[in-house]
């Protein structure tokens, strides 16, 4: 009885004991099949198929499948674990290489910071180190990654420099563009020149690169040099024809002096024939003996005296007819002369006119308004008439090259220089100073003389019917006008004309604005 006792003892201990174990392995399982489940979801994103099976696992082991059942699928896991293994070694070297690349690529660029390329060389020692796993080398990719961050910055800001670099050689570019359009309007040149000039003067109201800028430059010169080569030989074609002419002149002089000493020797000779003739009559007259003698002497000696004088008669036509021949050639050859000098003549005076006649407007340039202005300057300086410089600047012009191009533009300076010229008065002066500016003198005028006709003229200007591209396009204009004053000097002058302009435009456009000096 004690016995069965103790037995039922033991063995509800027993059971006591397996449901402890059962308990606590239940446990064990539980905090394992967490475990594994947060496991898998760390390594979620690795493989698809390995993200599969570890979700069924995930969802069989909180079903509290039985881990027999589930051995075969844990064996096939882990096959697919160990290819992941080999698969993940390739992945560390290839991002290992990767790197490396990325980061010897960017050691080859240019203009690095010396401190970026130490680090960089620090961190291609770090990368080269063997290494597990792939996450060894996020903090490489990081590190890189700033490196090429400051790479692109210092690359940005060296753009930037570059950037200035440009825009100052853009202004210098544009300066050397205006200087040379305006040098061009002070040149003449032949006709077939003048196109070809004025193909290169309508090239640089464009924004010109450097290097057709150099070559409009250089075009420019080869033409001056052309027509320059021009003048020269039509210069010596001249004084060939001169010398030409000149040597003719005297080798006719030498052919008709030496002709007519020839004659004259003759001549003599032939006088002297004469007078022996007569004297030989004299003499055999008065030892003639008879009248028949006499008559047959005096007979044969007239017929000797007249072949003689007759002789002597050609030879004087003979000397008539050089001296004659000669002259009519010298004649000729003066007049070719002449015709040439008044074809020279007037090249010469058709060039001065054009040298000082801006081609496009025909009116006087910037050269022909200094040499006024020279002038106006030691008239006002002698007379003390009053004398006035006004600033012309066609307003927002370059919109209108912009939009409606610069043949439109040529179009619109034409008729706006036509219409100043036909309002000033004759003893007035206009000249063409540059692109869309002209320039004015008022001789003997007062300032406060020209507010009234000044304004009439801007109205007019603005009244004038421009139409481009069937668009009706009003046009204005800005004057700075200032006078003379006994402390100035021309330059002076000139640049409060300028700042009167300045501030017209600046209040606006379309307006006069006087600026009396101090
Ligand atoms: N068509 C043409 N354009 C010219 C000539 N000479 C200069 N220009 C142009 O004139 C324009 C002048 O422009 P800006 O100096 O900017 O002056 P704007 O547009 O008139 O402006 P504001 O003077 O300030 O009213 C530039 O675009 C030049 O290219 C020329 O002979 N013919």
């Amino acid at each position: 009885m004690v016995l069965q006792e103790d037995t039922q003892q033991q063995l509800k201990n027993a059971l006591k004991a397996r449901k402890s174990l059962e308990a606590t392995y239940e446990a064990q399982f539980k905090i394992l099949a967490q475990f594994v489940s947060r496991l898998s979801l760390a390594c979620k994103g690795v493989d698809v198929d390995l993200d599969n099976r570890l979700a069924k696992l995930r969802t069989e082991l909180n079903r509290g499948t039985d881990l027999e059942k589930l051995l075969p699928f844990i064996e096939g896991t882990n096959e697919i674990l160990k290819q992941l293994e080999s698969k993940q070694q390739i992945d560390v070297k290839k991002i290992q290489q990767g790197l490396a690349e990325a980061g010897k690529l960017l050691q080859q660029q240019k203009g690095l910071p010396d401190q970026l390329r130490r680090e960089l060389r620090l961190l291609l020692g770090k990368v080269e180190q063997p290494s597990a796993t792939v996450h060894a080398f996020l903090p490489h990719l990081t590190d890189l990654t700033k490196l090429y961050q400051t790479a692109l910055q210092a690359k940005q800001q060296l753009d930037a420099s570059n950037g200035a670099d440009d825009d100052r050689y853009g202004h210098i570019c544009r300066q050397i563009s205006v200087e040379l359009t305006n040098l061009l309007s002070e040149l003449a040149f032949a006709e077939d020149s003048a196109s070809e000039m004025d193909n290169i003067r309508q090239s640089l109201l464009d924004k010109l690169p450097i290097d057709s800028l150099l070559e409009a430059c250089l075009k420019t010169i080869s033409i001056i040099i052309n027509s320059i080569n021009r003048e020269r030989q039509s210069a010596e074609h001249f004084l060939l024809k001169l010398n030409d002419a000149l040597s003719s002149v005297q080798q006719a002089v030498v052919s008709s002096v030496s002709s007519s000493s020839e004659l004259k020797q003759k001549m003599q000779l032939l006088n002297q024939q004469i007078e022996l003739q007569i004297e030989h009559l004299g003499e055999a007259s008065q030892k003639a003996t008879s009248l028949e003698q006499l008559k047959s002497l005096v007979n044969d000696k007239l017929l000797a005296i007249t072949n003689s004088l007759r002789e002597k008669e050609q030879l004087e036509q003979l000397e008539r007819n050089t001296l004659l021949l000669s002259l009519s050639d010298m004649e000729r050859r003066l007049n070719e002369l002449e015709t040439e000098a008044v074809t020279f003549r007037k090249r010469i005076s058709d060039q001065n006119f054009r040298s000082l006649q801006d081609a496009l407007t025909e009116i006087p340039n910037r050269a022909a308004f200094d040499e006024r202005y020279l002038l106006e300057i030691k008239r006002w300086q002698r007379y003390k008439k009053p004398l006035c410089v006004v600033l012309a600047d066609v307003d927002h012009f370059k919109s209108i090259n912009d939009n409606y191009g610069h043949s439109a533009g040529d179009k619109t300076l034409k008729v706006i220089a036509k219409t100043l010229k036909l309002n000033l008065r004759e003893t007035d002066f206009i000249a063409r100073y540059g692109g869309e500016e002209f320039i004015l003198l008022f001789p003997e005028t007062e300032l406060a003389e020209l507010e009234v006709p000044l304004n009439a003229l801007r109205e007019k200007i603005k009244k004038i019917p421009f139409k481009f591209k069937n668009v009706s396009v009003p046009i204005s204009i800005s004057f700075g006008v200032t006078q003379i004053l006994t402390s100035d000097s021309g330059r002076s002058a000139f640049d409060r004309a300028d700042e009167a302009l300045y501030e017209a435009k600046k209040a606006g456009r379309d307006k006069v604005v006087f600026k009396p000096g101090s």
